[in-house]
């Protein structure tokens, strides 16, 4: 469990907001790997203890493990329990349900005695509503991020609707944070749609944001900081294929390393530029 406090102090300590992004696709992997009992697990092992001084969060993506059935829940297992306990683990499943399927969801993920899987976090989508978004909060400390702005070109047929608020996207969060306090919640936005930061924190001051799209989908770290930082950061920043997939030779763990490094240089820069180091 990482509460809020914890998750400051680790931005500190590291002098990072990265979260390293656990995309493990088979067909990307080095072949070398395949030698091993689970190729993808080995993988993520090394990537995690290339990284792990680097970054504050892993996110593996649920649907890169679900897709190779049994072997792939147990991969995603065997990771899970892989990422050191100091560091927030999200799993992206980005599910939305009913409220007793959302109890079902809640405690495959979160449940560690049940399923071998207690994620810090969980992504959801939020359009099912309260009902299917507050069944995760049942879980002490466990955080909910829930989608307001993907990265996605097909974010402006739904989020960018015109609502009272401005946009649906914003009408998202606005009512979402009336179910729980930013101890809880976070959302997503991504890094390509850094303009909309600054009327994302006029109803999101407090929470942390999670923030996919740099590196491969060309979002700007240095635009999502100058809209989006907050004095306590507030931002944890995802780049999955450009750290994992810098080289799919036997030097891929010392090409993620380098990946990760720049990456965490450049936050350096962003947290004194805001004083918070
Ligand atoms: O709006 C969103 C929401 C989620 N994602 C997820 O983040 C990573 C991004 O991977 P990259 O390789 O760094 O592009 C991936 O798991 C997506 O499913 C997103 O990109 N945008």
């Amino acid at each position: 469990m990482i509460s809020r406090q914890q998750l400051i102090e680790q931005i500190k300590l590291k002098r990072s907001f990265l979260c390293v992004g656990l995309d493990t696709d088979i067909n990307k992997i080095p072949d070398f790997l395949k030698q091993y009992p689970d190729p993808i697990f080995e993988f993520n092992k090394r990537i995690i203890d290339a990284t792990k001084d680097l970054c504050i969060a892993y996110k593996p993506n649920a649907a890169f493990y679900e897709s190779r059935g049994v072997k792939g829940l147990q991969g995603l297992v065997d990771t899970y329990s892989y990422i050191p306990k100091d560091i927030l683990s999200i799993i992206d499943a980005k599910r939305g349900d009913i409220g007793n399927t959302s109890d079902m969801y809640a405690r495959a993920f979160f449940d560690e005695a049940e399923t071998g899987m207690g994620f810090d976090a969980i992504t959801v989508t939020p359009y099912m509503g309260n009902d299917s978004v507050t069944p995760y909060l049942k879980y002490d400390g466990k955080w909910i991020i829930l989608l307001a702005l993907t990265s996605s070109v097909g974010s402006k047929d739904f989020q960018y609707l015109e609502t009272p608020d401005g946009h649906l996207f914003a009408t998202v969060i606005k009512k979402a944070n009336t179910w729980a306090g930013a101890d809880r919640l976070m959302f997503v936005v991504g890094a390509t749609k850094s303009t909309e930061f600054t009327s994302i924190r006029k109803y999101a001051p407090d929470n942390f944001l999670l923030v996919p799209g740099v590196g491969a989908q060309g979002g700007s770290l240095e635009d999502v900081c100058q809209y989006g930082i907050t004095p306590d950061c507030g931002l944890i920043v995802n780049a999955s294929r450009s750290i994992i997939y810098a080289s799919n030779g036997e030097d891929f763990v010392e090409a993620a390393r380098e990946e990760a490094k720049k990456l965490q240089k450049a936050m350096e820069v962003e947290l004194e530029k805001a004083g918070i180091i």
